[in-house]
């Protein structure tokens, strides 16, 4: 559970706008929100939702200090002291729906639905985006590795060159979620259950007189499992040869070398080698581990060129995301009461692709009882009925006119409820389950959809009540209504 204190955790406008809504007597206003992105990071065929664990954990321990109460009347705007004392009492109080971690997920699909008085539901929406955002961006990342690793070892290793302390255990978790096998971080690991692994670094090499005498004291101290690095100075003239030596001495004292660590040069050509040697010398169980700015293109590529490596260790490409720093998600305002009950609103922009879908809604996952294959996605309003075996009339939003009726499918409703009156409903799952259900959710679609080049869209239709609202709701705002 969370315990760092983070209601602050938020931009000035959110505290802003539920001043102002607490001036004008709207602060208590039902409102919906719904987070969602519009378009997949690298060039992905889906993404993996992750976040809410801690998402959950910042709802629920959500409440201002004296301090940070302290901190807000200092500000330039002068808030009234009887809206710090409204802050004072500040809970969540609302309901959350959200997609279970480790989901598959699409563009437009809610994936954390909020509801609850506006002036609670817009202070969490910086905390929630930076949280899903991050997390959920370096998750799809993380499968994306895993498909190229196949049943390869993946370790993540990317601490050190992480944004941050944060960063670092999340996206060590988001990573184990799909699919990483191992963190060298140890927090991420005490923290979350993660195994914790580690070979040395160069630095252990560099501290002894000779390469040998480095891997012979560091095998004495920790002679169970080790790994050795030898890229210091000579790969193959050094030290592999060094690393035999090492093995053959653990072998006469009944222990085995668990590996060695390749973390510069042409490591096809190095590893393949390497092996050559360790095999022709008796170790053909000796693993060999890569490194160095390793990428899932870098991976596939070293396979192709017949790399014999075993063990990835995966850092700065993976927790930084160095090819999409960040995944858009948004937070938009779907249905306010303002008195009559809930009003669906939209929002216009030039960008036809940023308008927003109105209404409090819905997603579904069709699947086809024939195959067990998911055969789309389906988003609906929260009030329309689930689909449950009748004929179903899926709109496709690019192509509103191409008409599509689905028979045989058994819908999922993706979004889960979460909190209900700011009080958790269900227990999170633990880390492993969720990385199972990940590996479920994978299963359910089929291949193209899931290849890291190029992949088929997946389609996410809209229900036909949906759509009216939609189109509706843009002629009223172009005819000059609003
Ligand atoms: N056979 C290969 N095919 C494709 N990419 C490779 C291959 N071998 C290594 N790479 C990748 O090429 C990039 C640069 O490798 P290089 O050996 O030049 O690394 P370096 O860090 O510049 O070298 P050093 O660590 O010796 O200074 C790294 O991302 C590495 O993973
Ligand atoms: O390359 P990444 O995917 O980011 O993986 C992490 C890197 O961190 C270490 O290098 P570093 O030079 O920091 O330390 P070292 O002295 O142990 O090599 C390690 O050897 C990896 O190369
Ligand atoms: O254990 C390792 O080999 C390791 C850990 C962090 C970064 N690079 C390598």
């Amino acid at each position: 559970m969370e315990t760092a204190k983070l209601a602050l955790h938020t931009d000035k406008y959110q505290i802003n706008m539920m001043y102002a809504h607490w001036k004008m007597g709207t602060h208590d206003r039902k409102a919906v929100f719904e987070m969602y992105f519009r378009k997949l990071p690298f060039g992905n065929g889906y993404a993996v939702f992750a976040g809410l664990q801690r998402i959950a954990d910042y709802m629920l321990g959500l409440s201002f200090t004296e301090e940070e109460l302290a901190y807000l009347e200092e500000q330039e705007e002068r808030y009234e002291p009887a809206f710090i004392e409204e802050l004072r009492r500040f809970r969540f109080s609302g309901s959350i729906d959200a997609v279970p971690e480790g989901t598959l997920v699409f563009p437009n699909e809610p994936l954390v639905r909020v509801e609850g008085r506006i002036f609670e539901a817009q202070l969490v929406e910086t905390a929630i985006l930076n949280m899903a955002n991050y997390q959920t961006l370096i998750a799809t990342k993380a499968s994306r590795i895993k498909q190229v690793a196949g049943s390869d070892a993946l370790l993540e290793f990317g601490t050190r060159r992480a944004q941050e302390m944060d960063a670092a255990i999340w996206g060590a978790r988001a990573a184990y979620i799909a699919g990483f096998d191992a963190t060298s971080n140890l927090r991420a690991g005490w923290r979350f259950g993660i195994p914790a692994k580690g070979t040395h670094a160069h630095a252990w090499v560099q501290a002894h007189e000779s390469e040998l005498e480095a891997f012979e004291r560091y095998a004495e101290a920790l002679p169970d499992g080790v790994t050795l690095l030898v890229d210091t100075y000579d790969t193959l003239g050094s030290g592999v040869p060094n690393a035999i030596e090492v093995a053959r001495r653990l072998r006469a004292g009944g222990k085995e070398l668990q590996g060695i660590r390749l973390d510069s040069g042409d490591l096809a050509v190095l590893s393949k080698e390497s092996r050559r040697m360790l095999d022709e010398a008796g170790f053909p169980d000796v693993r060999i581990v890569a490194s160095n700015d390793l990428d899932e293109n870098i991976i596939l590529n070293l396979k192709a060129q017949g790399a014999a490596i075993d063990t990835w260790g995966v850092g700065t490409q993976l927790i930084t995301a160095a090819d999409q720093p960040s995944l858009g998600g948004v937070y938009k305002l779907a249905a306010i009461d303002r008195g009559g009950g809930y009003e669906p609103v939209i929002k216009l922009s030039g960008n036809l692709d940023k308008v927003t879908n109105p209404g409090s809604k819905t997603a579904y996952r069709l699947l086809d009882p024939a195959t067990g294959y998911a055969a789309g996605d389906y988003l609906a309003l929260s009030a329309e009925a689930a689909p449950s075996g009748e004929p179903l009339r899926r709109i496709d939003p690019a192509h509103p006119y191409v008409k599509s009726v689905l028979t045989r499918y058994e819908a999922v409703e993706l979004l889960q409820p979460l909190l209900r009156q700011g009080e958790l409903v269900r227990d999170l799952p633990d880390l492993e389950s969720i990385r199972c259900y990940h590996q479920q959710q994978l299963a359910l679609f089929r291949q193209p959809h899931l290849r890291k080049l190029h992949p088929e869209p997946y389609p996410v239709s809209f229900s036909p009540e949906l759509w009216k609202l939609k189109t509706e709701m843009i002629e009223r705002v172009q005819d000059g209504g609003k």
